[in-house]
């Protein structure tokens, strides 16, 4: 195993059976990426620091125990796929969804969890047209503008359900353009991966 990846696993502090499900993601991740691009060529040689790492992080940011938490637009796991196979530990989360509109991505969500052999729900739905899902815990990272996460917020937070919101260094701007049309409660957590990026926390989305 990669330098990398003991360093990781030793800073997540998790069980050897999280430890062998997380390399079974690095390993099927690897092998799928030629042909799918789960993630950008590019950050391959850091995929334990720059999407492992990254994801893991979220897991601690919520409130646990958990009930449901729905990742939206998983594509190749990231949070996602990571919290789930985190939450086999704990139990907690009890349940996990991810909703990915790209078959083939899909495909390589329920791989990895039949391999590793943990529960969850794969939704292969548009995010605006999948049933609203109640979650307890909304968590997206690289899929569109906090305006327009507020608005799946909408349909897939329950009302006293968290988002949690990977965002770049243009944080700042996304929120001002949100608060035109949006009324929340926030709280900013520097990254641990990458120090001009940020996870928002966020509770009480509703339209103004
Ligand atoms: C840039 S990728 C990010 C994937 C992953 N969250 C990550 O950070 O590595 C965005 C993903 O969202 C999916 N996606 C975009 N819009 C969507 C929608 N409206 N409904 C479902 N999936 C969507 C895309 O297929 C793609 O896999």
């Amino acid at each position: 195993m990669s330098d990398q990846a003991d360093r990781v696993l030793e800073q997540l502090n998790v069980s050897r059976e999280t430890s062998d499900r997380l390399k079974i993601l690095a390993d099927l991740l690897l092998k799928w990426n030629p042909r799918i691009n789960l993630v950008s060529k590019s950050t391959l040689d850091t995929l334990w620091t720059r999407h492992i790492l990254d994801s893991a992080q979220i897991y601690h940011m919520a409130e646990h125990p958990v009930g449901h938490w729905v990742d939206i637009g998983s594509g190749g796991g990231f949070p996602g796929l990571v919290v789930a196979l985190m939450s086999s530990e704990s139990h907690s989360p009890v349940r996990v969804t991810l909703i990915e509109s790209d078959q083939r991505k899909c495909a390589f969500l329920r791989t990895v969890l039949r391999e590793t052999g943990v529960q969850g729900t794969i939704l292969t739905k548009r995010i605006e047209q999948a049933d609203p899902q109640a979650a307890d815990i909304l968590s997206a990272r690289a899929l569109a503008d906090l305006s327009a996460l507020f608005s799946f917020a909408e349909r897939h937070l329950a009302p006293n359900g968290t988002a949690l919101f990977q965002k770049g260094a243009s944080w700042q701007k996304e929120v001002q353009n949100a608060q035109e049309s949006w009324s929340f409660d926030f709280d900013v957590i520097t990254s641990r991966t990458e120090p001009s990026s940020v996870i928002l926390k966020v509770k009480d989305i509703r339209r103004v």
